[in-house]
């Protein structure tokens, strides 16, 4: 399996601001250099505060990218993960309507009555107790064929992702703008690092709309 991150960050470093509401921070060629990635893809992941924040589609906008999928054999697009302990995926987001698969990673704590309504719309992982724990999700979403993952955030998900070492590559577009505020969330939020903290060891650098997209290798 190999995992990659990608994500719009301002230039302080935020997701989004105080509001966690969607912000536009890619300009028009981040966002094909997304739908691209997308299109490589075999699966791509959220977590369940992006989807109540975002209510995302996670799909590929370019329909010759999706033609070349079905070409390649592949699905229109690549399948939808959430990672969601509660199973709080409103039934009626976007990310589990018919235009993909979709997995959804809950705990054993998941209430039963929620886990059944999803039951229809999505295939269900459990792994962890309380909180989904990533690695059992993740061997299990590659027992279901899914080795070329994008994760796209939020920035709890990406913390603890980084923090069970199963990020193999970090993408970031820096765009021109300040968000500020020290609830607004950032590229890598949880609880923090406070010793080995991971190492990254750049591989791109490419000017795109007013920003620039980095590329790192994550070293463990
Ligand atoms: N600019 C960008 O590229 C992106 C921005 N965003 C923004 O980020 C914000 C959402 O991010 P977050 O609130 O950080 O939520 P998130 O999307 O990272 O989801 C975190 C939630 O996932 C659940 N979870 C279950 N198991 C977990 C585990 N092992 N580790 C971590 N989380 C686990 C928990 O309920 C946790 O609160 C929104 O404001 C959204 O607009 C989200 C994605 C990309
Ligand atoms: N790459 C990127 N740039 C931004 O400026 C963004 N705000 C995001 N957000 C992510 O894209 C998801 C929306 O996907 P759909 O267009 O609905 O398919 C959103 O949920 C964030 O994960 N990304």
């Amino acid at each position: 399996m190999h995992v990659v991150v990608n994500a719009a960050m301002s230039a302080d470093g935020k997701l989004s601001s105080r509001r966690r509401e969607q912000v536009t921070i890619s300009g028009d060629e981040d966002f094909e250099r997304v739908d691209r990635l997308r299109a490589e893809s075999d699966a791509v992941v959220v977590g369940i505060g992006t989807v109540l924040a975002d209510d995302p589609r996670l799909t590929v906008k370019d329909s010759g990218r999706r033609e070349q999928r079905l070409e390649n054999g592949q699905t229109a697009n690549p399948a939808r993960v959430v990672v969601d302990s509660k199973a709080r995926t409103p039934p009626d987001a976007r990310v589990v309507d018919d235009e993909a698969e979709t997995y959804l990673c809950v705990s054993e704590n998941a209430p039963v009555e929620r886990r059944m309504d999803l039951s229809n719309q999505a295939t269900l992982v459990t792994a962890g107790d309380d909180r989904v724990d990533l690695l059992r999700a993740f061997a299990t979403l590659q027992q279901h064929g899914l080795e070329q993952i994008m994760v796209e955030g939020g920035g709890e998900l990406i913390f603890s992702l980084l923090d069970d070492g199963l990020v193999d590559e970090l993408t970031v577009f820096v765009g021109p703008q300040l968000i500020g505020g020290r609830d607004a969330p950032t590229l890598t939020d949880g609880d923090g690092f406070v010793e080995n903290y991971p190492e990254l060891s750049l591989e791109g650098l490419e000017e795109l709309d007013d920003g620039v997209v980095l590329s790192w290798a994550v070293q463990y």
